[in-house]
């Protein structure tokens, strides 16, 4: 691993209180036993459970690492990203959730393929190897199985998981993608990796294991479904 890189991590938030403390613990924990350089960019879209009162208090145990943006409402997932993305300041880009689906210790892992072969994204599977899911039921299960099922089916892009959303990008390559991807929800991360794909970028994939968040509820409703199948089909006309 370079001793130049810096790993810049987005953290979306949206009530999110009983999470931010210890999966920020667990990130400097990670990166410091890794003696990696890196920062922790928290995007909160205004919670109203006080996820930035708890911010605030992580700065100050942990100092400038940590960064918190706002936006005043909540505005959806994927725009959270863009809005994140502009303080970057690594040269890699990593994105997860903050609810433990995405346990940091698959971090060293996705960095560590990615300089096999110098990857411009690796991202994180739930649907190869010895990756998974634990803790959803039945329903949320078949919804994540025919999302990834219908996407690869219409669009082929040959990527396992591409709902996932545990993912480490070169940040120019970031910066691309993100900017010509048009869906705001749950859609995001299928458009992005397809349109990585069409645009030729190298993806390589690390199993990893999701697990259901314990605190709080998932924001995945019906209408992000709705906007799933309509993101897939322009896709389908588009790329
Ligand atoms: N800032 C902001 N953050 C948000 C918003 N919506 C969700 N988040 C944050 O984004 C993360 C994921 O949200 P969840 O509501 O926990 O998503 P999920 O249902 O568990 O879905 C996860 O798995 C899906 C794959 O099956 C992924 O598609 C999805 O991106 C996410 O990783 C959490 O950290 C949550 O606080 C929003 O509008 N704004
Ligand atoms: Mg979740």
């Amino acid at each position: 691993m370079s001793k130049n890189n810096k790993y810049s991590v987005l953290l979306p938030t949206y009530n999110e209180r009983d999470n931010l403390p210890i999966i920020v613990w667990l990130l400097q924990q990670m990166f410091n036993d890794n003696k990696l350089d890196w920062e922790v960019i928290i995007i909160d879209d205004g919670s109203p459970d006080g996820t930035q009162t708890i911010a605030k208090q992580l700065i100050k145990a942990y100092g400038q690492r940590i960064k918190l943006y706002t936006r005043t409402g909540k505005l959806g997932l994927g725009t959270a990203y863009v809005h994140g993305l502009q303080y970057a300041t690594g040269n890699f880009v990593i994105i997860m959730d903050a609810d433990f689906s995405h346990h940091p210790k698959f971090i060293p892992q996705m960095i560590k393929k990615q300089t096999e072969a110098d990857y411009d994204i690796v991202t994180g599977t739930r649907y190869a190897g010895d990756g998974g899911v634990y803790g959803w039921d039945l329903k949320r299960k078949l919804v994540s199985r025919g999302a990834n099922l219908f996407a690869d089916t219409v669009l082929q892009p040959g990527v396992s998981d591409l709902t996932g959303s545990f993912r480490l990008y070169k940040k120019g390559v970031l910066d691309d993608v993100i900017h010509s991807t048009e869906s705001k929800g749950y859609s995001f991360q299928m458009e992005m990796m397809v349109r990585a794909k069409a645009k030729g970028y190298n993806v390589a994939e690390v199993p990893i294991s999701f697990v259901d968040r314990v605190y709080g509820d998932s924001k995945l409703g019906g209408e992000e479904i709705a906007q799933y199948l309509k993101g897939v089909l322009s896709l389908w006309t588009s790329v």
